[in-house]
């Protein structure tokens, strides 16, 4: 299994992007580029936010180019984390298995609580959003991506709001659960640091031009000019 970009060539606004690229299953890949280059608009072509032009967006042999984002097989972690505040982790999960009525099906509580207990949350179901710490929310936001077991997890600058200690923790506990799920992970980050300490392989995007994946560690090492500017390595 894989998730594949064919040729795609997509636009929004005047921006143009395009991408020709693997990811295979289980891989976790950095997306590394400047500001403006079309991070985030990569990100929105695989979710589906974004329809190409043309190109071929599957996941394995599956043409998912026009599926709605609710219907791919991916789930999207952003810093922005759609939990709502006045509800309690548990009914927040239940919204993201059960959107239109939020109420439990047969199983969906098993569910829920093996979750919570991977993200180190095991006890918290009845708490709401609003009495628990950044760190907790942010474990919050995993699970909640967790319960709807899709194959692929994409993640835009997630933990970027905390501090630079529990952000490795929370890219360390995503690495873990990906491993243990086989789950294939595209992170958006700002920080080269985050890069090397979760993906071996990175995607560079410069100036909506997507390259595919390559080591983390010689892209970092020795960087094209403008993402060398960006970074800032003189
Ligand atoms: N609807 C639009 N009309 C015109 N330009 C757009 C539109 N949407 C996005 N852009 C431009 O597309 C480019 C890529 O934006 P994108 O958000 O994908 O970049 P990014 O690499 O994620 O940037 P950042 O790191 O700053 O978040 C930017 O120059 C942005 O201004």
């Amino acid at each position: 299994m894989a998730l594949h970009l064919d040729h795609v060539h997509a636009r929004s606004g005047t921006f143009e992007l395009t991408a020709d690229l693997t990811v295979e299953t289980g891989q976790r890949v950095a997306i590394i580029g400047a500001s403006g280059s079309g991070k985030s608009t990569l990100l929105d072509v695989i979710a589906g936010f974004l329809v190409p032009l043309s190109g071929t967006v599957r996941w394995d042999a599956e043409d998912i180019t026009r599926r709605s984002p609710s219907n791919r097989p991916i789930s999207i972690l952003f810093q922005d984390t759609n939990l709502f505040p006045h509800l309690t982790i548990a009914q927040n999960l239940a919204l993201a298995l059960n959107p239109m009525t939020g109420r439990l099906r047969p199983g969906n509580k098993e569910r829920i609580d093996a979750d919570l207990t991977r993200v180190g949350l095991s006890g918290f179901a009845d708490r709401r959003l609003s009495e628990m710490s950044g760190g907790q929310q942010s474990r919050a936001a995993l699970a909640r991506v967790l319960v709807q077991a899709r194959p692929v997890l994409l993640l835009d600058e997630p933990f970027a709001a905390l501090g630079p200690a529990l952000k490795d923790e929370m890219l360390d506990l995503v690495a873990e659960v990906a491993e243990a799920e086989s789950l294939t992970v595209l992170l958006v980050s700002h920080d080269p640091k985050d890069a090397r300490r979760f993906a071996r392989q990175s995607i560079l995007v410069e100036a909506g031009q997507v390259s595919p994946p390559q080591d983390t560690q010689a892209l970092l090492e020795d960087p094209p000019p403008a993402l060398r500017a960006y970074l800032g390595g003189g």
